[in-house]
């Protein structure tokens, strides 16, 4: 299996990409660590441990990293995710407890201590952990297999017309994430925006009968209410989870090598991932970005990780 460290501001994809990459016998989960986004450090952790909780999420540890962006102020996404971040179902009382490292230092001592090669980076959320951690660490580069992050788009946008929420929010860090050697692939709105909970992904998400499965379809009616009144959509894009799809099987994503950089100065622009496609990607460049998504095959997998992880008492 694939030994991933996820790193998220659960949020309702954050929390079907945990049960996702936990469920997955593909996925190794090592850690889940936190960062503010969706909504503040306090509540994307409480919510992971919540969600923990629910899918039996024991024996890894669980850890909170930066409570604002690398430069700018805190900025939340509380009319897509509720007060709460997680608003919808019923939260449990947590019964996992937070490890006391910060993410940074959890990420990198799990990198460091593992062979080269070995794991594999899923950001989630705002890239501010995933900077400090190379700032910290340079050394972590060259040991991670690659970075599989969802965040930016080459021609769409959900923070500004031209930029994507988990790179708006802290644009300093995404800079560095994406210059850096290592290999990133951008699992972009572009990929996710085809990822739609439909009324019949969420009937067959719900026919599991499990705890966990009615969570996930109580996530999804309040997310699919938020992205009906404040995104026009019909059915909600669950983001988070594709980048878990990509590393389980790549062949349900398929990506194109290409160029990609952050805007940091623009007006207009600031947060977009500026991808070129002008002519074949010379054989040095490190980014590929998600284009097309195996719809149904995506969804086989939420629905079997579903399964296996059947009733948590
Ligand atoms: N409107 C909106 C804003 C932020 C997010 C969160 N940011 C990413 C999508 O932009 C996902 O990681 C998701 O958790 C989703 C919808
Ligand atoms: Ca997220």
């Amino acid at each position: 299996p694939r030994k991933i460290i996820l790193d998220c501001d659960p949020g309702h994809d954050d929390a079907v990409a945990m049960i996702l990459a936990h469920g997955s016998p593909a996925i190794d989960l090592l850690a889940v660590t936190t960062v503010a986004g969706n909504q503040t450090l306090e509540k994307v952790t409480a919510n992971a441990l919540a969600v923990g909780t629910i899918a039996g999420i024991t024996g890894i540890p669980f850890a909170a990293g930066c409570a604002r962006p690398l430069v700018r102020e805190v900025e939340t996404a509380a009319e897509v995710h509720g007060d709460s971040g997680m608003d919808g179902p019923q939260q449990p009382v947590p019964t996992i407890e937070l490890d006391p490292r910060h993410a940074v230092d959890v990420i990198i001592d799990l990198v460091m201590s593992h062979e080269p090669g070995e794991i594999t980076l899923v950001p989630t959320g705002a890239l501010t952990n995933i900077a400090l951690a190379v700032r910290k660490e340079p050394r972590i580069v060259s040991r991670v297999r690659e970075v599989v992050l969802m965040g930016g788009g080459y021609h769409t946008g959900n923070w500004s017309a031209v930029a994507e929420f988990n790179i708006k929010v802290d644009p300093e860090a995404a800079h560095i994430v994406f210059n850096e050697s290592w290999p990133v692939v951008m699992v972009g709105l572009d990929l996710t925006h085809q990822a739609l909970a439909t009324t019949e992904v969420v009937q067959s998400i719900e026919k599991i009968g499990t705890g966990p499965a009615k969570f996930v379809r109580e996530l999804m009616d309040f997310f699919a209410q938020a992205y009906r009144d404040h995104q026009g959509f019909d059915a909600p894009p669950v983001h988070d989870p594709c980048a878990v799809a990509y590393v389980i099987d790549p062949q349900i994503v398929r990506t194109v090598k290409a160029p990609v950089n952050v805007e940091l100065r623009g007006d207009l622009t600031l947060g977009m991932t500026v991808t070129d496609f002008r002519s074949p990607a010379s054989e040095q460049c490190n980014t590929s970005v998600a284009v097309d998504l195996d719809h149904d095959g995506f969804w086989n997998l939420v629905t079997d990780a579903l399964q296996r992880i059947g009733e948590v008492t």
